[in-house]
């Protein structure tokens, strides 16, 4: 199959969705890749290194999305993106359409077939391919924060770790999944006085067998949540119900009670942010103040670390994406019950339950829709 991978064009999103070693891989498997004009600069993979690894460099995305059978991206495509994408073009990438109705409405009048990244599911009940990038996001969560809290920064002034003699800051996490136990592992590390609120028994045994009483866990009722994000200095959001709209934990109304220059970094802005107050920023002008709070809302964190991040996604988006392109979209997602969890749209149906749901479509199960 022709596999296309255009450059990334959104704000500061330096990472591709193909290293040079995974176009190798794909072209040893008897692919045709077509990246575009420097996709990889973001990573240090120059057009030559692409070229090497069997990739043939076409310079305008129009013409990869005009020609690809499946487009390999990071971020969800752009107004720009979805006006080229065709009837039956696989587009394999992160969606979280939940939040995002215009995407969703072009993605279905498309009629392409949309696998996205973070609702593909493994045994274990976790999201694999969401999983690098929450490590990722998680713990950049707290270098953000830490910067936000400084006094430059419009931030209280705190250092999260203090210094003997002086208290260190109080970090609250918002969920104790893969961001919630990686910003709680750097903040720990740091120094902190770290709680995280969850509402799984199972996560919170979890996170306290791995980190023991250095850690306080608290069950996550809404009335927790206000009393401890009050006297928080920062506050991380990390919930997630996969695929639907993130639960808004943090309404307008307590903002009033939170310590003026106190930090709320809203990982979850991705599926619409846990606070009422969350807007999407972008790593060009990540934060605003609201209420005296400082949000910081950056909904393509690991781009910032693109190296990084880019080669931990290749790891795990590989062997899904050359299984999409050995078999074919349809054998691929019928033979894996895993995979399929990632069909959200396909021809012109939703085909995710959690995004109909929340943006009033009609439910087709993915089995059906790919029988038809
Ligand atoms: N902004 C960015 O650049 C990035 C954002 N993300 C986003 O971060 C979010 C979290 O992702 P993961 O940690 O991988 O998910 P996860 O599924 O591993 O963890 C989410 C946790 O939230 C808990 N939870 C659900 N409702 C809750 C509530 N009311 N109170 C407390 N806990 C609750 C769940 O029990 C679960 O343990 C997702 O929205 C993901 O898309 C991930 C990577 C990058
Ligand atoms: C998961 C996600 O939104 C990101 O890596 O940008
Ligand atoms: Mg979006």
């Amino acid at each position: 199959m022709l596999i296309g991978v255009p450059k990334e064009i959104k704000n500061h999103e330096y990472r591709v969705g193909m290293t040079p070693l995974s176009v190798r891989e794909a072209v040893r498997h008897g692919h045709k890749l077509w990246v575009q004009t420097g996709a990889g600069l973001g990573i240090g993979a120059s057009d030559e290194d692409y070229k090497n690894a069997g990739a043939q460099i076409i310079p305008a995305a129009d013409e990869i999305f005009a020609k690809a059978d499946m487009i390999v991206k990071v971020k969800e495509p752009q107004a720009v993106e979805r006006k080229m994408l065709r009837e039956g073009q696989i587009l394999y990438t992160y969606l979280h359409l939940a939040p995002d109705p215009e995407q969703t409405k072009d993605l279905v009048a498309s009629g392409a077939v949309c696998i996205a990244y973070e609702t593909v599911t493994n045994s274990r009940g976790g999201l694999p391919l969401l999983a690098p990038m929450s490590q990722v996001a998680g713990r950049m969560s707290i270098q953000s924060g830490a910067h936000c809290l400084e006094k430059a920064q419009g931030g209280s002034g705190i250092l999260l770790g203090g210094v003997p003699g002086v208290a260190p800051a109080k970090v609250v996490i918002l969920g104790g999944g893969v961001v919630g136990t990686n910003a709680a592992a750097m903040a720990l590390g740091l120094g902190a006085d770290v709680t995280v609120l969850e509402k799984s028994t199972d996560r919170m045994e979890e996170l306290v067998a791995r980190f023991g009483t250095q850690l306080k866990t608290l069950y996550s009722t809404q009335g927790a949540v206000e009393d401890e994000c009050a006297t928080a200095d920062l506050v991380v959001g990390g919930v997630l119900i996969p695929g639907a709209a993130a639960p808004k934990l943090v309404t307008r109304k307590m903002l009033k009670d939170w310590k003026n220059g106190s930090v709320l970094v809203d990982v979850a802005i991705d599926q619409g942010g846990c606070a009422e107050t969350s807007k999407a920023t972008t790593h060009a002008d990540p934060t605003y103040v609201v209420d005296g709070v400082i949000h910081y809302c950056v909904a393509n964190m690991p781009g910032g670390v693109a190296r990084t991040s880019t080669y931990a996604l290749n790891n795990v988006t590989l062997p899904f994406g050359l299984a999409i392109a050995n078999k074919g979209y349809k054998q691929a997602l019928l033979e894996d019950h895993h995979l399929r969890a990632g069909l959200n749209v396909c021809k012109g149906k939703v085909t995710y339950k959690a995004v109909a749901d929340d943006l009033g479509y009609e439910y087709v199960p993915a089995e059906k829709a790919l029988a038809a």
